[in-house]
């Protein structure tokens, strides 16, 4: 393909994301997947040229851009080469004309600044959260030592504080190796993989994985029980939950129940756990506002209504969370966000309707304290933002 093709091709794959952003659509990733599939002539090194060019786009914009050619001549603006493929060749975009639309930059949108500033977020920490992720690991130690890991991948580098946690070059062909076929390794942010420890999940424990979704955490929380003990993986999505089962036998995991909720009604499907349970683990639905570094298009999708419905939801699986939890047990909150709504406000609101619980100070290897817990973002820790706390019932 020419360049001017390429362009012209990110363009018309601009246009179907922002339309999905507006409307609740797949997520760029998905749609670029199936695009890709559909352009049948279209060769590896155009495929990613064409997906860094929407990937720039995407970052450079913080407002929804109203047209995928606006965010295109956004990066033109700074990228003679992109400027020169509106070259109105057969394929390629019309040459740009004097005067035309170009989408505005920024971070996100100006309500979604203002309400990170109000957290504590600053321009710099805002900045990051548009960085580029890194290809992180957890060693499985069901299945391999982390000194086996780093045989098989030479130029993987540990993360100091966790011990299973390995970061990989992020063009490693990850999913063709060996070890992940095995189970020996599974993809999670050192981010991820630091909150998890918030939870100190112990051999033998009786443990609820509310949001459990594919089991990232799930499969964490077992890394910590040396197969002893019982861990209700649970979620309202079927899909997701419907992955966990064959990735915890493909780990070697067989503590592992699962059971599917409706929204609304969790706390009755889950009333023979009532009182019972040492550990809950929270991972909640939330705006995701930690990771725009891996679906920048997010920001896009967001808005004040969507996240109130969030914070409402997250307050009520916290009441159930509160219901399930024995005397002594202890309530483990985690947000992928760092908008305090979400992570310090919704702990403290808690906190206030149900005085049983304390707050348990939290020593992580990564993160800064932050309200009644402890943040991580990309900027301090390089890993997905996140916000985590640890109460214990009375
Ligand atoms: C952040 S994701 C969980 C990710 C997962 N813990 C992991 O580590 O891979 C949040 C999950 O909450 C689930 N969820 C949303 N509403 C829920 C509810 N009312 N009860 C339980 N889970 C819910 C979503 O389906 C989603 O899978």
């Amino acid at each position: 393909m020419t360049p001017a093709a390429r362009t012209q091709t990110a363009i018309e794959l601009l246009d179907a994301i922002i339309a999905a952003a507006r409307e609740g659509g797949a997520s760029a990733d998905v749609l670029i997947a199936r695009a890709m599939a559909a352009r049948r002539y279209a060769g590896s090194k155009d495929r990613r040229a064409i997906r860094a060019l929407i990937y720039e786009a995407i970052r450079r914009c913080g407002e929804v851009p109203q047209s995928g050619r606006a965010a295109m001549l956004a990066v033109a603006a700074d990228d003679p080469a992109v400027a020169e493929s509106f070259d109105g060749s057969s394929y390629g975009p019309a040459p740009i004309a004097f005067g035309e639309p170009v989408a505005t930059g920024g971070v996100a949108p100006a309500w979604l600044i203002d309400a990170l500033a109000a957290s504590g977020v600053d321009g710099d920490q805002a900045a990051a959260l548009l960085g580029r992720a890194s290809l992180d690991i957890r060693v499985n130690p069901a299945k391999a030592s982390v000194a086996m890991i780093q045989d098989a991948f030479p130029d993987a580098q540990p993360t100091p504080g966790l011990a299973l946690a390995l970061r990989l070059p992020p063009d490693t062909r990850l999913e063709a190796s060996e070890p992940y076929a095995a189970g020996a390794v599974e993809v999670q942010d050192a981010g991820s993989q630091a909150v998890t420890l918030a939870a100190a999940a112990q051999p033998g424990m009786r443990v609820v994985d509310l949001c459990a979704g594919g089991g990232g955490k799930t499969l964490a929380l077992a890394a910590g029980m040396d197969e002893r003990g019982e861990i209700l993986a649970t979620d309202t999505d079927r899909p997701r939950l419907s992955r966990l089962e064959p990735r915890a036998r493909r780990a070697g995991v067989a503590i592992v129940e699962t059971r599917l909720l409706n929204p609304g009604a969790e706390a009755d499907a889950l009333a023979d756990w009532s009182d019972n349970a040492d550990l809950v683990l929270i991972d909640a639905p939330c705006s995701g506002t930690g990771t725009w570094r891996r679906n920048p298009e997010a920001r896009w999708r967001l808005t004040p209504a969507r996240l109130a419905r969030l914070v409402e939801t997250q307050a009520r699986l916290l009441d159930v969370a509160a219901g399930l939890v024995r005397p002594g047990g202890a309530l483990v909150h985690i947000v992928c966000s760092l908008l305090d709504a979400e992570g310090a406000g919704q702990v403290d609101a808690f906190l206030a309707r149900n005085p049983a619980f304390r707050v348990e100070p939290l020593a992580l290897p990564l993160g800064t304290p932050h309200g009644p817990g402890m943040r991580l973002t990309p900027l301090n820790d390089a890993t997905d933002g996140f916000f985590v706390a640890r109460l214990v019932r009375a």
